[in-house]
């Protein structure tokens, strides 16, 4: 992965889709995020599917998910970072009814460098990342070396809990 740069920060941002062309809303997510001024790609992980989790569970009826992590280096404030995801968000489509409901887009913020943040608009690390597999396991493909800042190494965070993801390829040739 390439060094940062003066003024930037390393910030992981997890993607996910269940409706829609699922594909291809992550692959164009990413352009759009790497053509954002004051952002940088450093790593794209690979794509991996997962059953819906729902508030009450795993949810074996609900669309499956594609999530992808993607490292970026960013000169962008966090609350900046946030704005922009969320544009990009809305320009998928993205409708905010239920929570963890169904969505053509979500990116949230992993974490943006070593940033704490308890604020509910932005929370860092994000507080439900270090147990989700469909985070951690695609963040490990990109990075083994990765961390998430005041809370563990990705690669022990994810070898403690239950790892259901599976490999996603285009056509589902496994
Ligand atoms: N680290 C973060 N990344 C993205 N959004 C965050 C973060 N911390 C707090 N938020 C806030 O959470 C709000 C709800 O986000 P969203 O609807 O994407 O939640 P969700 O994806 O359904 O659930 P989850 O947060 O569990 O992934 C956003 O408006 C945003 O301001
Ligand atoms: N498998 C999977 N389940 C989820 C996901 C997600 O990205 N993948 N995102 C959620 C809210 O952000 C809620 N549930």
């Amino acid at each position: 992965m390439s060094a940062l740069r003066a003024g930037e920060r390393k910030a992981v941002l997890a993607l996910g889709s269940n409706l829609g062309d699922r594909a291809r809303e992550i692959d164009t997510a990413v352009s759009e995020l790497s053509g954002t001024d004051g952002i940088r790609l450093l790593a794209f992980s690979p794509i991996v599917e997962t059953r819906a989790v729902k508030v009450h569970g795993v949810d074996e009826f609900a669309p499956r998910y594609l999530n992808a992590v993607a490292v970026v280096a960013t000169t962008l404030a966090p609350e900046q970072l946030l704005h922009q995801v969320n544009r990009i968000e809305a320009d998928h489509g993205r409708v905010r009814d239920e929570r963890w409901g169904d969505r053509t887009l979500d990116i949230d913020i992993v974490c943006h460098g070593d940033i704490v943040s308890d604020a509910p608009q932005l929370t860092l690390p994000h507080p439900r990342a270090a147990g989700r597999d469909f985070v951690l396991a695609p963040w490990l493909a990109a990075d083994p070396d990765a961390e998430l800042p005041g809370i563990g190494r990705v690669d022990e965070l994810l070898a403690g809990i239950e790892d259901t993801t599976r490999p996603w390829t285009p056509g589902g040739a496994r």
